[in-house]
């Protein structure tokens, strides 16, 4: 698969202590990080936090400790993910599961674009390093912030392996027929341009998940995974592993998100450049951070649009309209990859919370065996559960994701005890 040598599945330099049975996982993002510190004997998460408006003035971080249910707030100038994280280390200390115990096994970092060099969970060297800062102009959103937080991490605890899990891993299986664009064959390959595939760790974690929910192995089903969220994307996962996804080369394709566009015409660009006098960056920023639900109506937040779609709000309403014929486009189109579909997945904020957008996108695909029950749907729990009348001949489930779970497990799988 890779176009490089590929540096995956090196191996850690030592092997974790026996007594080695924690996993940190860190979500970077540009302004912000997302912690959780898990026991991988039984996944017990014995802190969760996160820290906001990293280097915005009055940064706040929210540390829970789940062992005692304690949630502490700090206000703070945290001036950069240095800072930020030094922050957490001391939170943790508090608790007396600090970074210096050494009890902790590894640290797993999300990374959004690994391209097709990465396939696998992989032990973070120089040479990976580099790869990811290569790849930053395909996820500029993202990956600058991720090499921050491994960074940091790497001179909190630099004797610990760092390991990366990558958004585009559960993607690298799909086929060339979905992955290439139809453009000029020398300039995508020159340029590497191709649909690469985003929120893998979720699509992966999400589809295994909902099998379970139906009592069958993954190799044995077909699903559609909804992962709504901020950021959108849908995925076709057939037996187990990916066929179709909605974001591209970048996570701006596919679905209508928080503050993206997903799918445009390309010559939308050429038009705001020759007409409406715009450079590429004011495009970029205007797709990518000034559309969406937020460009449609003011608003990113799915609750504060059903709340004015009660108040009748016409804006919100046309914004949400949008919204849900894009997604009910992708259950098609996906339901027409797979053939046979046994269960559509709801997840990520939006997915496990909004009963209205499941119901929408649902509504009207009676045809295709696909049905909403109302009382079911309304239900509230982060357990898997299904919404679909039992005559239904698909499944409808909301499938509560975790992406931290799911990369303490992989990174546990290559460092820990867990390892081969
Ligand atoms: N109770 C809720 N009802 C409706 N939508 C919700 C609810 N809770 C969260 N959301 C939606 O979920 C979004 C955040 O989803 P999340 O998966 O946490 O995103 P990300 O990981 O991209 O930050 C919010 O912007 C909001 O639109
Ligand atoms: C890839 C991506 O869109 O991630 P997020 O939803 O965290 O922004
Ligand atoms: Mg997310």
């Amino acid at each position: 698969m890779s176009d490089r040598p590929s540096p995956t599945a090196a191996e850690p330099e030592e092997p974790a202590s026996p007594t080695a049975v924690r996993v940190l996982v860190l979500n970077s993002g540009s302004s912000s990080v997302k912690y959780q510190l898990l026991d991988m004997r039984d996944g017990t998460r014995l802190a969760v936090g996160l820290v906001e408006r990293i280097g915005e003035g009055t940064s706040l971080l929210r540390h829970t400790t789940r062992t005692t249910g304690e949630t502490r707030e700090r206000a703070d100038t945290f001036a950069d993910h240095d800072a930020a994280l030094k922050a957490m280390a001391e939170e943790l200390a508090v608790d007396g599961v600090g970074l210096d115990s050494p009890e902790l096994a590894a640290i797993g970092h999300r990374v959004v674009h690994g391209g097709r060099t990465f396939t696998e969970p992989t032990v973070i060297d120089a040479e990976v390093l580099a790869e990811i800062e290569r790849l930053i102009p395909v996820a500029p959103l993202h990956n600058p912030a991720n090499l921050t937080g491994i960074r940091t991490a790497m001179l909190l605890r630099p004797d610990l392996p760092q390991v990366a899990i990558f958004d585009t891993a559960f993607h690298t299986t799909m086929p060339e027929a979905a992955a290439r664009y139809a453009i000029d064959v020398a300039t995508a390959d020159e340029h590497r341009i191709r649909r690469y595939g985003f929120h893998g760790t979720s699509h992966a974690y999400v589809s295994r998940t909902t099998a379970d929910l139906l009592g069958k192995a993954p190799e044995e089903v077909n699903v559609i995974v909804l992962h709504l969220g901020n950021g959108a994307s849908a995925s076709a996962v057939r037996g187990g592993r990916c066929v179709d996804t909605s974001m591209g080369l970048t996570p701006l394709e596919g679905l209508v998100m928080g503050t993206r566009s997903g799918d445009v015409d390309p010559a939308v660009i050429f038009h705001l450049e020759r007409v409406g006098d715009m450079s590429t960056d004011e495009i970029d920023t205007l797709l990518n951070k000034k559309s969406g639900l937020i460009g449609l109506c003011g608003d990113n937040d799915m609750r504060e649009i059903t709340r004015r779609i009660e108040e009748g709000d016409e804006q919100a309403r046309l914004a949400f309209d949008i919204y849900i014929h894009r997604l009910k486009k992708y259950i098609g189109a996906y339901y027409a990859v797979l053939g046979r579909v046994d269960a559509v997945a709801f997840t990520a904020g939006v997915g496990e919370n909004a009963a209205p957008v499941r119901e929408a996108a649902i509504r009207g695909l009676e045809e295709l065996g696909l049905a909403v029950d109302g009382e079911l749907n309304a239900v509230r729990g982060g357990e898997p559960r299904l919404i679909s009348p039992p005559y239904a001949r698909v499944a409808v489930a909301v499938v509560p994701t975790d992406e931290e779970l799911e990369i303490a497990t992989q990174t546990y799988a290559l460092v820990g005890k867990g390892g081969a």
